[in-house]
Parts: structure tokens; C-alpha cells; sequence
């Protein structure tokens, strides 16, 4: 049950929306989840501050899963991430932090696992 949450400083349109969460619901195989569970948040229009700049491109995103999985992996993911908002929305990888977040506990449908 992953949760890809972004905030993204710049308009993103409903197309450029569709586009991510789908390359997302690929990229997440790399955590060796699937898209089946997969929720995806985007929050455009988003006032970031990097080392007390204002980012005019420049992304937050958090990607949260049941488990864990291993740093490589984190690390792959980090790069289709990167890679992924600097095709769609021209975000430099240098504007874009990405946090994990395996959680042990999580509720579904009235209940955890
Ligand atoms: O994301 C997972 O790790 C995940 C999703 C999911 C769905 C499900 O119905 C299960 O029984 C296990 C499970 N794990």
C-alpha cells in the first residue's frame, strides 16, 4: 500500500497529472510494490524554500510504504523520481527532495495489517 504524496511549486495540468501517476504506478515496482494499491497525491502550485531560496521549480516528495525495502532500492527510485519530473515539468534533480517512509502499521478498508 504505497503513498507517493508530491508538492510541486508550478501548475501541473490534469494531463501532466494523468502522465505522472501513471509513470509513478510504474516506478513503484522498483519498491517491489504494484500499482494496485498504489495512491498517488499531487499538490501543485506549492510555495517551497531550498537553503532560504525560493524555489521557482522545485519539488517535495514523499513516498510511504507498508514495510520496507532496501537502499538500493530507495536510491533507484529517487533517480526514476528525478528523472521523471524533470521530463514532465523541467524540475532540476537538484530542486527535488524525496523521503521514505516505511511504516509497519497500516489501516485499509476498517482495518490493518
Ligand atoms: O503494499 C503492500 O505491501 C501490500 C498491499 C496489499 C494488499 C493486500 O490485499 C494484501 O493482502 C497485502 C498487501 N500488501
Amino acid at each position: 500500500m504505497p503513498f507517493i504524496d508530491s508538492k510541486i511549486t508550478v501548475p501541473v495540468t490534469e494531463k501532466e497529472k494523468e502522465k505522472i501517476k501513471a509513470e509513478l504506478g510504474k516506478a513503484i515496482t522498483t519498491l517491489h510494490k504494484t500499482e494496485t494499491y498504489l495512491m498517488v497525491g499531487i499538490e501543485d502550485k506549492y510555495d517551497l524554500w531550498l537553503a532560504g531560496k525560493k524555489l521557482e521549480k522545485g519539488a517535495y516528495v514523499s513516498v510511504s510504504l507498508y514495510g520496507s525495502a532496501a537502499p538500493e532500492d530507495y536510491d533507484k527510485l529517487t533517480a526514476q523520481i528525478c528523472d521523471l519530473y524533470a521530463k514532465e515539468l523541467g524540475i532540476p534533480g537538484d530542486a527535488i527532495y524525496v523521503s521514505y517512509h516505511p511504516v509497519s502499521d497500516w489501516g485499509w478498508n476498517g482495518s490493518n495489517f
